[in-house]
């Protein structure tokens, strides 16, 4: 493990009616930097009177941006990707000092938003509407949709910029204004995302972005009448509790929420190129991904091989400072998830896991987590029933298929799952059985702009992809016309 010193990261500001500011009363909280676990910056947090201002301002600008042409509103949301394009590189550095993932998939994430934007750019000049065959003459039935209205998204800290682009650009595609409440923990690269649209041409107010204590602002956010839409990445667990007041005020919601993705291995699969793919999802932004392969299911004929192979990249992954090259996996975002994964290798292990490496803490600076193999775990161990969110891989072996199907539709959620097989018939038999909204089959990506993303059961409602994402933010509307009367 290695580490260094960071030096140019910068305070974060409100973004409120155009201009970046420190909030009414000038709060504050400290942004560490979890590869040292020093503080590097500071995040404004929102007053109730700036969150009223951002709210008054957004349908103030909602006004306006409604009736901005499709074509100018796609031209405009262009040029913000390419900003993003031509920034990445400093973009990724932010994101690497305030989250810890390694520079390569801070960039990646970078320029992923790009590709996000333009997919929505494009989106926004095909919200057709459609004409209804009247049962008279001289009557017209035309279908339009229309923006949903001011939206309020909730980003996580995970993927500060990746999840929240997902939300501003279909908002802006649909002809929607969005305040973005941006993760405390990760907030500079989200602030960066924001300042790409404003610099872009945006018009002020379309999109503010605001920080503060989380559930403060959506107890706010969500009923206010002005607001007529939310979004949410997160934990399942506070999903369900903004779903509930989102219903309670019958605001229109997207959750984009938790998973625990079974990752199945067939016994016709190579199991080294298997263990290899796994194990770079598995260990991808150090495994608090949502989509992160978590029950490593595999068929009993070649668990030894896959075991071997998958431990062998376990621990051949080189961890560290993000900053530095080289480095594959960076630390865990926050000194709670240390813990979290702590607590849950020791239970599993209390129940009879075998650890086959990693298993603890790396060093006493920084929130560094070894790449975590372990086998013989129980079905009664926290680690197969709650989202890890962490570097921890538990691997299971199956014989029948009806069992491994039951074991991988056990768990509430459905959201990813992952299978290998060179049989085609398998893929399809467990692609129609999986109780999940994404299925990637011997290693197919998931989460690029123009497919579906989202999830089923507990891991929530709506897509983030495709054309399916659009629907969120836009409502039908039926003119019905005598045009002879
Ligand atoms: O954590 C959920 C978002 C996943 C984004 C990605 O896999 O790129």
């Amino acid at each position: 493990m290695t580490s260094s010193p960071t030096t140019d990261y910068p305070d974060t500001l409100l973004h409120i009616d155009g201009a970046w500011s420190a909030g009414a009363a000038g709060l504050d909280a400290p942004v560490l930097n979890p590869a040292t676990g020093a503080e590097i910056g500071r995040v404004a947090h929102a007053t109730t009177a700036d969150l009223d201002l951002a709210v008054e301002v957004s349908h103030r600008a909602f006004q306006h941006w409604r009736r901005v042409s499709a074509f100018e509103r796609s031209r405009l949301m262009r040029q913000a990707a390419q900003l993003m394009r031509e920034r990445a590189d400093a973009t990724a550095r932010l994101l690497t000092q305030e989250q810890g993932k390694p520079l390569a998939e801070a960039r990646a994430e970078a320029l992923g938003s790009a590709d996000v934007i333009d997919w929505f750019a494009e989106e926004a000049r095909r919200t057709y509407g459609r004409i209804v065959p009247a049962r008279a003459p001289g009557h017209m039935q035309l279908v339009t949709r229309e923006p949903v209205g001011p939206v309020a998204a909730f980003g996580p800290w995970n993927f500060p910029i990746n999840q929240v682009v997902r939300k501003i650009a279909p908002a802006l595609a649909a002809g929607c204004t969005i305040i973005v409440k941006g993760p405390e923990e990760t907030p500079a690269s989200c602030a960066a995302l924001v300042k790409a649209f404003a610099d872009a041409g945006i018009p002020p107010g379309v999109i503010q972005l605001v920080y503060g204590r989380p559930a403060d602002i959506s107890a706010h956010l969500v009923p206010h009448p002005l607001i007529r839409k939310i979004s949410f990445t997160g934990s399942t667990a506070v999903g369900k509790q903004l779903a509930a007041l989102a219903g309670l005020h019958m605001k229109r919601a997207t959750m984009e929420l938790g998973g625990h993705a079974p990752a199945i291995v067939f016994s016709d699969a190579d199991p080294a190129r298997a263990a290899r793919a796994l194990a770079a999802q598995k260990f991808r932004n150090a495994g608090q991904v949502c989509i992160s392969p978590t029950r490593l299911l595999v068929h009993e004929d070649l668990a030894d091989a896959f075991v071997e192979h998958f431990v062998a990249a376990a621990a051949a992954i080189r961890v560290g400072n993000g900053l530095e090259a080289g480095v594959q996996m960076g630390p865990l975002a926050h000194a709670r998830r240390v813990e979290a994964m702590q607590a849950l290798v020791a239970d599993a292990v209390d129940q009879g896991a075998r650890v086959r490496t990693g298993g603890s803490r790396i060093g006493t600076s920084g929130f560094f987590f070894a790449p975590t193999v372990l086998t013989d775990v129980p079905l009664s161990a926290r680690l197969m029933n709650e989202e890890p969110f962490g570097p921890v891989a538990p691997i299971s072996t199956f014989r029948d298929y009806d069992a491994l199907i039951a074991e991988a539709n056990r768990l509430p959620w459905g959201l990813a799952a992952y299978a290998y097989t060179s049989s085609a018939g398998t893929a399809a038999a467990v692609s129609a059985d999986i109780e999940s909204g994404m299925v990637s089959i011997n290693q197919a990506p998931l989460g690029l702009p123009e497919v579906p993303f989202g999830g089923i059961k507990d891991s929530g409602h709506g897509s983030e992809g495709g054309t399916e994402a659009m629907e969120a933010w836009l409502v039908t509307k039926l003119t019905s016309h005598n045009t002879a009367f």
